[in-house]
């Protein structure tokens, strides 16, 4: 038998939801770049779903369809208030919470197509309410509620802040949320198809996808970015910082990628946000920094920065609290792995691989009482 460590460059299955070609994404066959510069995130789950983009007709019916089922079961929002709330990591929160949605939905264990699109739409329509929610909870705020005909990004930022937010916000996070939404076999998307695979339901898919997408190999980079930017702090202590990590053999994060060789290219368009919004809040410095890290990075390894590398200054200049921006990267992916989950019930096999073993030889069974 032979083996691939971490399964590079192995191709699992096939799909028609997302490609990376060439170092180009796209999604359905549309550039990543052209629906980062003109497509809303609701036209992006459309198309993710149905595989077309919506008319003007559909998109209206659809935003209002995700509007109208954004609100929590009071039992999800109750069950916030038992948890340890103060050690609680936001992405641990919404695990829990998407876990336990699946018990109050009647049909979350039909397997009918009719079922799957309604757990589809609640699930997408309700993780942002979560992360909302568990956000105002922990911090001693009420809730609020999910306003009807706002789109996912405007709503967001409402239930955050209970503010309205400023159209230029509304837009970068938008941004943000459609260059986020796919990513052809990612772990947390393999996650997702490996546990529907064995014909288990939507939520125990998303609740496992949301698990992988958590740790700082994936989603968790985000956070972590911005952790290295705080330690960081001003962009004269950049480059000994970063130097002093590589001669250390410590990973940067941000950067990096097992599929792209030349770049991710969804980086460039986080970084114009990131210099365009930390223009806007007066704080250039976590931009310049940014610029700097990926200075060194670039001529030290050779490795240009992924997707999470400027979204944590682009999140920061928003004023989202660090610990939510991978949650809010699954506020975002949770469209594709539902696009990924429909697929896989689509032409289901059960996914699974083999080991190879490299454990002892024939053991001789000793009984307990002989054991040293
Ligand atoms: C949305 C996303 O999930 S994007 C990825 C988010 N994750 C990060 O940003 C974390 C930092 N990056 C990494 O850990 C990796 O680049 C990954 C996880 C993204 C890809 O991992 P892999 O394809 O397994 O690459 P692997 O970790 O084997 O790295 C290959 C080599 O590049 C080096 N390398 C890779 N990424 C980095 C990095 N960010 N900083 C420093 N060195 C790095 C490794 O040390 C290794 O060097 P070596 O061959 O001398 O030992
Ligand atoms: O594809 C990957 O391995 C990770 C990634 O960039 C993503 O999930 O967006």
């Amino acid at each position: 038998m032979t083996t691939t460590r971490g399964l590079e460059g192995v191709v699992a299955t096939t799909s028609a939801v997302s490609s990376i070609i060439d170092d180009t994404l796209t999604y359905r066959g549309y550039n990543i770049d052209d629906l980062a510069d003109y497509a809303t995130f609701e036209e992006v789950i459309y198309l993710l779903w149905h595989g077309k983009l919506p008319n003007k007709q559909e998109l209206a019916a659809f935003t209002q369809l995700l509007s109208e089922n954004a609100s929590l079961p009071n039992e999800v929002v109750e069950h916030f208030q038992t948890y340890p709330i103060k050690n609680v990591h936001p992405m641990a929160a919404l695990r829990t919470a998407v876990s336990l949605l699946g018990l109050y939905d009647p049909v979350a264990d039909e397997m009918d197509e009719d079922a799957n699109y309604l757990k589809a739409v609640r699930l997408q329509a309700q993780l942002p309410t979560i992360v909302t929610a568990f956000s105002r909870i922990r911090k001693g705020l009420e809730p609020i509620e999910p306003r009807k005909g706002y789109g996912v990004a405007a709503n967001f930022l409402y239930m955050l802040t209970g503010e309205e937010p400023s159209e230029v916000a509304v837009e970068a996070f938008d941004k943000a949320l459609v260059l986020h939404a796919d990513h052809e076999l990612n772990a947390s998307t393999f996650t997702a198809r490996v546990c529907v695979a064995t014909l288990s339901d939507m939520y125990s898919g998303i609740t496992a996808a949301i698990g992988a997408l958590k740790g700082p190999l994936h989603g968790g980079a985000n956070e972590a970015v911005m952790k290295m930017l705080t330690e960081i702090e001003e962009v004269e202590n950049a480059e000994v910082y970063v130097r002093n990590k590589l001669n250390s053999k410590e990973k940067i994060m941000g950067f990096g990628h097992r599929v792209y060789r030349q770049g991710d290219p969804r980086a460039k368009h986080l970084k114009k946000m990131s210099e365009k919004l930390t223009k806007l809040t007066g704080e250039t410095k976590w931009y310049e920094m940014s610029l700097k890290v990926e200075e060194v990075v670039t001529t030290e390894k050779q490795l240009p920065p992924n997707v999470d590398f400027y979204s944590a200054s682009v999140y920061h200049s928003l004023g989202i609290d660090h610990d939510l921006f991978t949650p809010i990267f699954a506020v975002s992916r949770v469209s594709g792995w539902i696009a990924h989950v429909l697929e896989q019930y689509s032409n289901n096999r059960l996914i699974r691989p083999r080991a190879d073993y490299t454990g002892p030889g024939k053991q001789a069974y000793i009984p307990i009482e002989q054991r040293m």
